[in-house]
């Protein structure tokens, strides 16, 4: 039986950027942040739903990012398997033939994990970023290594774990998000309601 202490918050970041089978992404995130709190059941909460350029720039249509904080009583390659399946669903329709559409749920934080182990962790979060652009890592890095320079990552996130603390680097998501360039900042915008 597991207790109470197991519980750990688990912090998950959402984006997309093409419709999957005629559904918009303003329509397709929030349902995958549906999806994701029913299968985890307990205690959840959702972030807005935020317009940002696509990263690197010019590289495609603007996303729709999102983040959720969930609680999680397994493991983190658990939580990822979950993560794997939803994206999985979303990103798949028989509509014509099966077409491939992308729905990303990173794993960006589970309590103060560190994953595989703190040398690898700073080593993939120092990468130049034409080597981080070009390179996956093939195991589970925890934190997310390119959190802090991350604005659509960190602007949901303040919804919902602005005082999460990134056990690596010893900087809550607020402050990541403070030392962001206003430029950067300026061009991320919470999707108007009429769009959702
Ligand atoms: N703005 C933005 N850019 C991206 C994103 C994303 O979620 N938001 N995800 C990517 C691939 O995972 C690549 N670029």
């Amino acid at each position: 039986m597991l207790s109470e202490s197991d519980a750990r918050t688990g912090l998950v970041a959402l984006g997309a950027n093409l419709p999957i089978g005629g559904v918009s992404p303003e329509v397709s995130v929030p349902k995958a942040m549906a999806r994701l709190v029913a299968r985890v059941g307990g205690k959840a909460s959702c972030s807005g739903l935020y317009h940002t350029p696509a990263f690197p720039a010019g590289s495609g249509p603007q996303f729709v990012n999102a983040a959720v904080r969930i609680t999680w009583r397994e493991s983190a390659e658990a939580l990822l398997a979950l993560l794997h399946e939803i994206e999985a669903e979303f990103g798949r329709t028989r509509a014509h033939r099966w077409e491939a559409r992308v729905m990303d749920l990173d794993l960006i934080g589970l309590d103060d994990a560190i994953l595989p182990d703190a040398a690898t962790r700073a080593e993939w979060a120092t990468l130049p970023p034409e080597k981080a652009a070009e390179v996956v890592p093939d195991q589970l890095i925890l934190p997310h290594p390119r959190l802090a320079e991350r604005g659509f990552v960190l602007v949901p996130l303040a919804d919902v774990a602005p005082d999460w603390v990134d056990p690596a680097t010893g900087l809550s998501v607020s402050e990541m998000l403070a030392a962001r360039p206003a430029e950067e900042l300026a061009q991320i915008t919470p999707v108007p309601a009429s769009a959702a």
